[in-house]
């Protein structure tokens, strides 16, 4: 059916253009390697599994001369307490309270280690159970020392510093997030769990602490450094038995990894009060391995169930690339798809395995989630006016980025927890250990900074035995690093969606549907503020990896004509043009200001001079990374920028940059027989 629409997209945009008038060791069978080091008096200890012989490991006994001679491998939460290994209070948290039995592949290998006390780093995919992996050994070590405090007493006596472990997360949601789930393991015991976090008001945790006392500490960097140095603080941990560090490479990673020496310089010399460190990843990628040895005893273990040359992400979550002609069909796309999904989802019977859509979407840079989000809360049905339905109704339409507020950020995170069918517009902050339920489908807009987020990104579906998918969408300037970082990824090329394969520079006979949404999207578009638009196009502009300075500002100049109608691009200041090296790309519209006009609308995860982290310490990047008080810059324009560093906040109002590999790089070697797309 061939629609009612006879003018195609191109004067879809012209329609806007008249409002808007301006510019193994295999462990194949759970055999340990030794890797010697240059003075083997204790080796850390690798040890891989191979997923296809998962049965047959676990059921294997460990057989190296460190290990307590006849240690089982156990594989139900119950056999621990059989065996004596674990408090049955704890037991009866998970199986009873959460109503798991059987352990995940990690959890089985990394408790039965951890409870001998060594140091371990984990790898394991996302969403397998990692959190239980660290909390419950820690608690039993706890516990173990401690066995006055594995029942619940009326009155608690905790103190400020009886802190027994400390738990760091590179994300306030995520240190929230993990300290529910410890406090549901604890919650048949006498155990206090403490949560710091920079968005939240550190006189009331400081107060709330005083009062109750604290175990267990799950915290944020920046704030717990703060805590740690201030002397009124009263929080001390002179007997800390484990450190965890989730999402270590995070961590470790340069953003973090001076604070986190600094923590450790805080915490009781090793010498003198023996702890256990674990760290705990999805990815670990080379760069941080020095750090990895020099943060654990030389005896630590490698507890790796993701091999080198494995598919880093699952397998049952199939992932499509959508290469676009523009960024313009980029918006389109998405609401079809929302659509197909919901239609499918509305025809299913009780017993199909199609969910309702419930989607994350990642964009680069907070400026994009912004535009992208008012995008989708503008859309109406055709025909009902400015009251008309939501097509996606009755889906949640909720935002995640670094410049919002704390109380804003936690109420989207609820809510979009609860929610039945929603969007969740985040930039990087919900990228990492985020377990929220039932997400269907992780959708990427652009090239990720990196390959370890992208399979961060798409393990927020697919998540323990749910199933889900993922999509990438990117310009066909943006394909030749794509393929680079996201090489050997069982990623395919996905040609079903009409709206992205659609040419909006010209006019066209569309069918009927495919014009619906054109001009759902094209009306939506229209009462988005010009700050808004510009903030976007210059986010986009300084966080593009494409290596292709002419190629990207030829798609943003389309992107601001055929999808927002605009005549003339949105400035680009002329000192931030210099600094780009953009004065001679033909398309690019100088402006007279010396950066840009962009202030405020971070790019990739912050930047901007706003370093200040968790506990609001000034920095020097614009166009840096960080962003939603996790990560922190390593902006391109290093120094260019003002100190803004605002406190409890890590650096997101920055409007450039990506981790560490700035704009307009290389595309790296393109050999198209390594890519299935
Ligand atoms: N033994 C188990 N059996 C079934 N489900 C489990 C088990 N252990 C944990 N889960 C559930 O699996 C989900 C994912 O767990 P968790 O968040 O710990 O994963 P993760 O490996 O830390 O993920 P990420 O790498 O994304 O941080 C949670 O909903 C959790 O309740």
């Amino acid at each position: 059916m061939l629609n009612v629409c006879k003018r195609g997209p191109a004067s879809i945009s012209r329609i806007f253009s008249a409002a808007v008038r301006t510019p193994s060791t295999k462990l194949s069978t759970l055999s340990l390697s030794f890797q010697n080091q240059a003075k083997p008096v204790l080796e850390a200890r690798w040890i891989h599994v191979s997923p296809l012989r998962r049965q047959e490991a676990t059921a294997q006994r460990y057989e190296h001369p460190h290990e307590r001679a006849g240690a089982v491998q156990v594989e139900k939460f119950d056999q621990l307490i059989e065996h004596g290994l674990v408090h049955s209070n704890i037991v009866r948290a998970i199986t009873e309270g959460m109503g798991h039995h059987t352990m995940t592949q990690v959890q089985s290998l990394t408790i039965n280690q951890a409870l001998q006390g060594t140091d371990i780093i984990a790898q394991a995919k996302t969403g397998t159970g990692k959190t239980i992996g660290f909390l419950l050994p820690l608690i039993q070590n706890i516990l173990k020392k401690s066995p006055e405090l594995a029942s619940r007493q009326r009155y608690s006596k905790a103190r400020t510093s009886d802190i027994r472990a400390i738990i760091i997360s590179p994300t306030r949601e995520l240190a929230e997030q993990i300290a529910v789930e410890a406090s549901k393991l604890c919650s048949n015991t006498d155990l206090v769990v403490q949560v710091a976090t920079g968005g939240n008001h550190k006189g009331m945790m400081l107060r709330k602490t005083q009062r109750e006392g604290c175990h267990i500490l799950v915290a944020t960097p920046g704030r717990l450094n703060d805590l740690l140095t201030d002397q009124y603080s009263r929080i001390s941990a002179p007997n800390l038995t484990t450190l965890v560090l989730d999402e270590a490479d995070r961590l470790l990673d340069q953003g973090f990894s001076k604070d986190i020496e600094d923590i450790i310089d805080l915490l009781p010399d090793r010498r003198e009060v023996d702890r256990q460190t674990l760290l705990f990843s999805a990815t670990v990628p080379r760069e941080v391995m020095g750090l990895v040895r020099s943060t654990l005893k030389p005896d630590f273990q490698f507890v790796q169930t993701v091999q080198e040359g494995d598919i880093a992400t699952h397998e049952k979550v199939p992932q499509k690339i959508i290469t676009v002609p523009g960024l313009e069909n980029i918006m389109p796309s998405v609401l079809e798809l929302a659509k197909r999904e919901n239609e499918k989802a509305s025809h299913a019977s009780p017993g199909d395995s199609v969910k309702p859509f419930k989607a994350i979407i990642y964009f680069n840079s907070t400026a994009n989630v912004i535009l992208a989000h008012e995008v989708f809360q503008n859309l109406k049905s055709d025909g009902r006016g400015l009251f008309g339905k939501h097509p996606l109704y009755p889906a949640e339409l909720l935002v995640m980025h670094g410049q919002l507020t704390q109380e804003r950020r936690t109420r989207a995170s609820e809510r979009f927890r609860k929610a039945k069918t929603g969007i969740l517009f985040s930039t990087d902050v919900t990228a990492r250990g985020m377990d929220f339920p039932n997400v269907s489908h992780v959708i990427q807009i652009g090239p990720p900074p990196n390959r370890e987020q992208y399979i961060h990104r798409i393990g927020r579906t697919g998540r323990g035995d749910q199933t889900g998918e993922g999509y990438i969408f990117v310009h066909t300037s943006e394909l030749p690093v794509a393929r680079r970082l996201l090489r050997g990824l069982p990623i395919t090329p996905d040609v079903d969606l009409e709206a992205a394969k659609v040419d909006m520079t010209t006019e066209a006979q569309l069918p009927a549907s495919l014009a619906a949404t054109l001009v759902q999207i094209g009306d939506a578009t229209k009462m988005v503020g010009r700050d808004i638009k510009n903030a976007a196009y210059l986010a986009y502009l300084t966080q593009s990896q494409a290596g292709n300075a002419a190629g990207i500002i030829a798609a943003l100049n389309q992107w601001s004509r055929y999808g927002w109608g605009w005549d003339q691009p949105p400035q680009v200041g002329a000192g931030l043009a210099r600094r780009m090296g953009l004065m001679r790309v033909p398309g690019v519209n100088i402006g007279s200001g010396g950066g840009s006009s962009s202030r405020g609308f971070g790019a990739r995860d912050g930047g901007f001079g706003d370093r200040g982290a968790e506990g609001g310490r000034g920095g020097r990047s614009f166009g840096g990374s960080g962003g939603f008080g996790d990560d922190r810059g390593r902006g391109r324009f290093q120094n260019a920028g003002r100190g803004e560093g605002r406190s409890g906040d890590r650096g997101d109002r920055g409007f450039g940059g990506d981790r560490g590999r700035g704009g307009f790089q290389r595309g790296g070697r393109r050999d198209e027989e390594d890519f299935p797309f």
